[in-house]
C-alpha cells in the first residue's frame, strides 16, 4: 500500500507532490530544501552547514511522521549548487550519520528550486521496527 506523508514539521510541497511516500516499510523522502516549516523561509542564506542543518531538520520531520527517523536512512542523495561547498555539507552530515553510513550520492546541479537554497537533500528510509 502507499501512504502519502504530510507534516507540518516541514516546508510545503505546495500541492506539487508529497513530503513522503511510504511504501511498506520504505519511505521515500521528497528532497528538502533548508526552508522553514512554518513560513517556508529560507535558513543560512550563504551558509552551506546552516542550510544543511535545516535540511536535515526537515528530512527528519518527513521520516518521524512516517514512523521512522533519521537513523533508519538507507539512501541519501544530495544536490549542491557549487561542490566548493561539499566540505561543509559533509561536515555536518557527519555529524547527521554517526553510525552506519547510508548508501550516497552527491550531485552538483545547476540551481535548486529557491534561488538562495544551497543544498537539498532527499533520502529513502526503512521504517523504525514496531511502526504502525
Ligand atoms: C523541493 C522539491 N523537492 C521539489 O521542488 O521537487
Amino acid at each position: 500500500m502507499t501512504t502519502a506523508i504530510a507534516t507540518t514539521h516541514a516546508p510545503s510541497a505546495a500541492h506539487l507532490y508529497n513530503q513522503g511516500i511510504q511504501v511498506g516499510d520504505l519511505v521515500f523522502c521528497s528532497g528538502q530544501l533548508p526552508l522553514t516549516a512554518e513560513s517556508g523561509v529560507l535558513v543560512g542564506k550563504d551558509d552551506p552547514r546552516a542550510q544543511t542543518r535545516q535540511v536535515f531538520a526537515n528530512v527528519a520531520a518527513v521520516l518521524a511522521a512516517a514512523g521512522s527517523s533519521l537513523e533508519h536512512v538507507v539512501k541519501a542523495t544530495i544536490f549542491l549548487t557549487s561542490m566548493e561547498d561539499v566540505a561543509a555539507v559533509n561536515a555536518v552530515y557527519a555529524e547527521t550519520f554517526a553510525g552506519i553510513k547510508p548508501a550516497r550520492s552527491c550531485i552538483a546541479v545547476r540551481a535548486l528550486p529557491h534561488r538562495d537554497a544551497l543544498v537539498e537533500i532527499e533520502v529513502v528510509a526503512t521504517r523504525a521496527p514496531g511502526s504502525e
